[in-house]
């Protein structure tokens, strides 16, 4: 059994460390060193779970960090990693990979139960209700951030988002605005920020700035958190196809605002530390 397993999707990447398999302490520290890309293993996340043994029909737990250390709510990313890595490795359990169209498997994070379901295993692709998102104001509110003057979206989907519409987006104006966002007085907790740019009523495209993580390839909370706003704004109609630095992904809003994303995740690599990094991380070396 390996230490680690990573996974990618869209080019947002985590790692899994699996407590039931491995020892393994997290703290803002170990998971700073773990994401390092220089220093540890490199990500923008770590995803440390099941955090119990699975049964069947029962809700599997999973704890989320980001990068710089700091604990999150969700990742939508990060649970359709989850689920793949639960059906690879407890398959038999409460997913079976050998029905891919039947496999599903309810995530629970602090910020609630997700259900999962794996579309396509070969593929990777996996569908998650993502819930209903709590916006902050009805319409668009004011903000400053550096000289500018924005309006935007706040909403929280597990986690918090802020949505800036723009007429048009870039990678650059995302990490000049994104940090100014992320840590703005009006958010003492943060705030992943999205820059969205509606390229038709099914289109949108956005560059993300994520908390505690910053400029990041994807986002599928991100992905869900725009596609809402957007909706809510009368700009697009209940599928939306989100366009991200690193891919694309399928967005859906329900009848009740409900949101449901589907996209692909896969697994990169296995891997066990050296002797060397574990004494680094502080976790012993393994006799
Ligand atoms: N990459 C993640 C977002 C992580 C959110 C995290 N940065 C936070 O502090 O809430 C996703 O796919 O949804």
């Amino acid at each position: 059994m390996s230490d680690f397993t990573k996974y990618q999707a869209l080019g947002n990447d985590y790692l899994v460390i699996d407590p039931l398999r491995v020892d393994f302490t997290a703290t803002a520290q170990t998971v700073r060193l773990l994401c390092d890309r220089h220093l540890g293993v490199g990500a923008d996340g770590v995803l440390i779970g099941p955090t119990a043994e699975p049964r069947p029909g029962e809700p599997v737990g999973l704890r989320i960090f980001n990068s710089d250390g700091s604990p999150c709510e969700k990742s939508g990313n990060g649970l359709r990693m989850f689920a793949l890595y639960l059906a690879e490795h407890y398959g038999a359990g409460p997913v079976r990979p050998e029905e891919p169209a039947e496999t599903s498997v309810v995530l629970r994070t602090v910020a609630g139960d997700s259900r999962a379901d794996i579309l396509d295993f070969a593929e990777g692709r996996v569908r998650v209700e993502m819930g209903v998102p709590a916006f902050a104001t009805d319409a668009p509110v004011g903000l400053t951030a550096g000289a500018r003057h924005l309006d935007v979206i706040g909403l929280h989907l597990g986690n918090p988002h802020t949505v800036v519409p723009l007429d048009e987006v870039s990678a650059d104006l995302a990490r000049e605005l994104g940090p100014l966002i992320a840590w703005h007085p009006a958010y003492p907790e943060g705030t992943n920020v999205q820059f969205l740019s509606v390229l038709d009523r099914g289109t949108i495209r956005i560059e993300v700035w994520e908390r505690g993580a910053g400029y990041t390839l994807a986002s599928g909370s991100s992905a869900c958190a725009a596609t809402a706003a957007a909706h809510r704004l009368g700009l697009v109609g209940e599928h939306v196809v989100v366009e991200m630095a690193g891919g694309t992904m399928e967005v859906s809003v329900g009848e009740q605002g409900e949101i449901t994303m589907t996209g692909t995740a896969e697994q990169v690599a296995t891997g066990d530390f050296s002797p060397a990094f574990r004494a680094r991380l502080g976790q012993g070396v393994p006799a």
